[in-house]
């Protein structure tokens, strides 16, 4: 492996996940073009080898690593593009750029949301917008914070694409000595429950912030994975999909439970009775729950999927519902 030529890779963002994620992708055989989107961080960068915005113990190896705040000379000689921008901004990270800036490259969502103004999946968006064939992209999905990658902690992910050799690859890239990535095929059923999982945490946020307990939240949890499964099997249906799997249960508890959520995180401060825009202005972080939960409502519509959930935590963010009364029917209907 020594002496093989190194994987070039792309990486798109600045934020807690690209910086894990180039951590993970130093470990093994690689050149990476690191876009960010601030020159501030990105000049710290070169001059201190760490992210001083977010993960700032990452050290970042300046050999492996080359830091880029024009895009066009991070994507140029890439076989791989990583989007590790929240989704409600990739449309603006990538503004600019043709289908010609992705020709002949293996695109990779790391992102947990939907673009908002189309309500479309981020792998639709980037195979309709930028001509990308279906089989050359892929989402990295699975119970994985940022934090813990910062400390080595053993992790696992799942890369999903309709690509068998594509999500082959991508997983060979992301295995490293700390983490463990598996391919799989199911995308949308992969994608879809990695966008609902941070609705599910927000309402586990907010029974947290209103003094629900542990027993609730088991509840919560345990009707939420009943809730996608409806959702993923009316839309996407797979017989050989198994949802107990890490990359679709494993996400859900980890952003349930973990106090690294920021979804979870975001809604507890909802609970504790934070509007949404001094919740927000709290967190110097992004809650992909908020953006997502828009897109599935309206997507769901004709579907008429039942979804208690999703739907109480839509009338709270936004139609202004009390999170008091929406989780007193919620406890209602629950068993
Ligand atoms: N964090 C994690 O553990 C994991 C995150 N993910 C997913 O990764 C994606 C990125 O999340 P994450 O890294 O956590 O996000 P962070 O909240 O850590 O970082 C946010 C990023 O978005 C940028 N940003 C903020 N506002 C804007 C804007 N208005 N326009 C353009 N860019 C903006 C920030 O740039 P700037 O710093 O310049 O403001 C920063 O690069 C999400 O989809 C998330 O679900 C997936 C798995 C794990
Ligand atoms: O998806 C994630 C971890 O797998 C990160 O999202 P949260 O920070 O909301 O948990």
């Amino acid at each position: 492996m020594k002496n093989s030529t190194p994987a070039r890779i792309a990486m798109i963002g600045g934020g807690s996940w690209a910086t894990a994620l180039v951590k993970i992708l130093s470990e093994g055989n690689v050149v990476v073009r690191w876009w960010l989107r601030s020159e501030t961080d990105a000049a710290h960068i070169k001059r201190y080898h760490h992210n001083k915005s977010y993960l700032s113990d990452v050290q970042i190896n300046p050999r492996k690593v080359k830091v880029h705040t024009k895009i066009r000379e991070a994507l140029r000689d890439a076989d791989y593009v990583i989007l590790a921008v929240p989704a409600a901004f990739v449309s603006n990270a990538l503004l600019g750029l043709t289908p010609k800036q992705f020709a002949g490259k293996h695109i990779v969502s790391a992102i947990k949301g939907m673009i908002p103004e189309v309500n479309q999946l981020v792998t639709d968006w980037v195979e309709t917008t930028y001509d990308v064939p279906k089989d050359h992209i892929s989402c990295i999905a699975g119970p994985c914070h940022a934090e813990e990658v910062a400390l080595e902690k053993q992790s696992y992910l799942t890369i999903a694409s309709t690509g068998v050799p594509c999500a082959e690859a991508v997983s060979a890239l992301l295995t490293c000595r700390f983490v463990k990535a598996s391919p799989i095929n199911d995308l949308y059923g992969v994608e879809y429950c990695a966008v609902m999982k941070n609705i599910i945490a927000l309402a586990c946020g907010i029974t947290h912030g209103l003094g629900y307990g542990d027993n609730f939240q088991a509840v919560l949890v345990s009707n939420a994975t009943q809730e996608i499964r409806r959702f993923v099997d009316t839309l996407f249906p797979v017989a050989t999909r198994d949802l107990s799997q890490s990359a679709y249960l494993g996400d859900l508890l980890v952003t349930c439970y973990s106090p690294f959520s920021r979804n979870r995180t975001f809604g507890n401060l909802i609970g504790r009775g934070y509007t949404i825009q001094s919740a927000q202005m709290e967190m110097n972080m992004i809650a992909e729950g908020y953006y997502a939960v828009r897109s599935i409502h309206a997507i769901n519509e004709p579907h008429n999927v039942p979804m208690p959930i999703v739907d109480s935590v839509y009338r709270i963010l936004y139609e202004g519902a009390s999170p008091v009364s929406e989780m007193n029917a919620l406890k209602r209907e629950m068993k």
